[in-house]
């Protein structure tokens, strides 16, 4: 198979798929992905993200269809798929004995990188991800973030075309989030480099140029995150009430709208809710004590995809021991 030169997709799929028995964990899908995009896979606990990425950088067969990377097949040559992705998986592969240097050292004889375009390369990786000063360093002695950047750091030293990220970022806390997508963004831009991503974090997937949402092994959306909040099109109302579940059972039948409970709060979408919410305190129902109403947000999106909100996914996912902090 042929690179296909400029402007083809460097992750191309065709009616991929895979099953476990009867299973279908990963249904038939199509995807196109352009060089130098920033790509988000979303979906709840089993939607099938992790299977489809490990099918793509060649990890596991698939069991219907095609998929091709930096112009490689992934069945049949697997060897150059691998040459060509960089990867950065949940479960940490570093040597915690050694140092960052020794790491990515010996990272760069295994892909067969020359002496002194490997330390040079080193440098730079570790340059971007804020390490440099610790290269000599053990990396028992990182904390997790550190280790996250690291992992970056070498999956991106023999200059991939494409880096595959398996939750990047998971059970990190929020500062340290923000500094590992940064270093991703910087090398995005400097090597206009591809990344393909799985994520539960909806300000992570903000900054995709575009969003598949895959729930129970299909890809039910796919668009830039500005273009699938603007396709929910209505507007969301969150209402705080002393009787949460009077309140959702009025809003059905008096005004056929059906509403959910996220925590606290009763959650609907009505065409126009500035509109609509004088109406709320018309006739009996129970004390209101809040209102607010917004545009659509991604987590939105997601609910109206998956019906399970973004939100409980980050929680539950927060919930899994971190197989970073170690
Ligand atoms: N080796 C396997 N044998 C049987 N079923 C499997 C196997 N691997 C994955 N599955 C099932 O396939 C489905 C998709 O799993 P996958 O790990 O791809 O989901 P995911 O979207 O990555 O979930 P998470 O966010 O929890 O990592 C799940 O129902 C899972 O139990």
């Amino acid at each position: 198979m042929s690179d296909g030169g400029a402007g083809a997709p460097v992750v191309s799929t065709r009616g991929l798929g895979r099953s476990y028995g009867d299973f279908e964990a990963v249904r038939p899908t199509d995807l196109d992905i352009a060089a130098g995009e920033v790509f988000g896979l979303l979906g709840p606990n089993g939607a099938g993200k992790s299977t489809m990425i490990t099918m793509l950088c060649s990890m596991l067969a698939p069991s219907t269809g095609t998929a091709a990377v930096a112009g490689h097949d992934v069945v049949r040559s697997p060897h150059l798929v691998r040459r060509n992705i960089g990867l950065v998986f949940q479960e940490s592969t570093l040597d915690l004995y050694l140092t960052a240097e020794q790491n990515l050292r010996f990272h760069a004889d295994l892909y067969g990188l020359a002496r002194t375009h490997a330390r040079e390369r080193i440098r730079r990786v570790l340059e971007v991800v804020g390490l440099w000063d610790r290269r000599g360093s053990r990396v028992f002695t990182y904390s997790g973030g550190m280790r996250r950047r690291l992992e970056i750091a070498r999956g991106l030293l023999h200059s991939p075309r494409v880096l595959f990220l398996d939750e990047p970022t998971i059970g990190l806390d929020p500062q340290t989030r923000q500094a590992v997508w940064e270093h991703v963004r910087t090398l995005h831009e400097e090597e206009g480099l591809t990344v393909f991503m799985t994520t539960h974090y909806l300000d992570e997937a903000e900054n995709c140029d575009r969003i598949a949402i895959m729930d129970a092994g299909a890809v039910v959306a796919l668009a830039p995150p500005g273009e699938l909040k603007a396709a929910v099109g209505r507007d969301m109302v969150r209402v705080g009430t002393d009787d949460p579940g009077a309140l959702v059972g009025l809003l059905e039948e008096r005004f056929s709208v059906k509403a959910e409970l996220r925590g606290a709060e009763v959650v609907f979408a009505v065409a126009d809710g500035a509109a609509f919410v004088p109406r709320l305190f018309t006739g009996p129902g129970p004390v209101i004590t809040s209102v607010s109403v917004t545009r659509p947000s991604l987590d939105d999106v997601f609910i109206h995809h998956t019906g399970a909100s973004l939100r409980d996914a980050e929680e539950s996912a927060q919930g899994r021991p971190p197989s970073l902090v170690r």
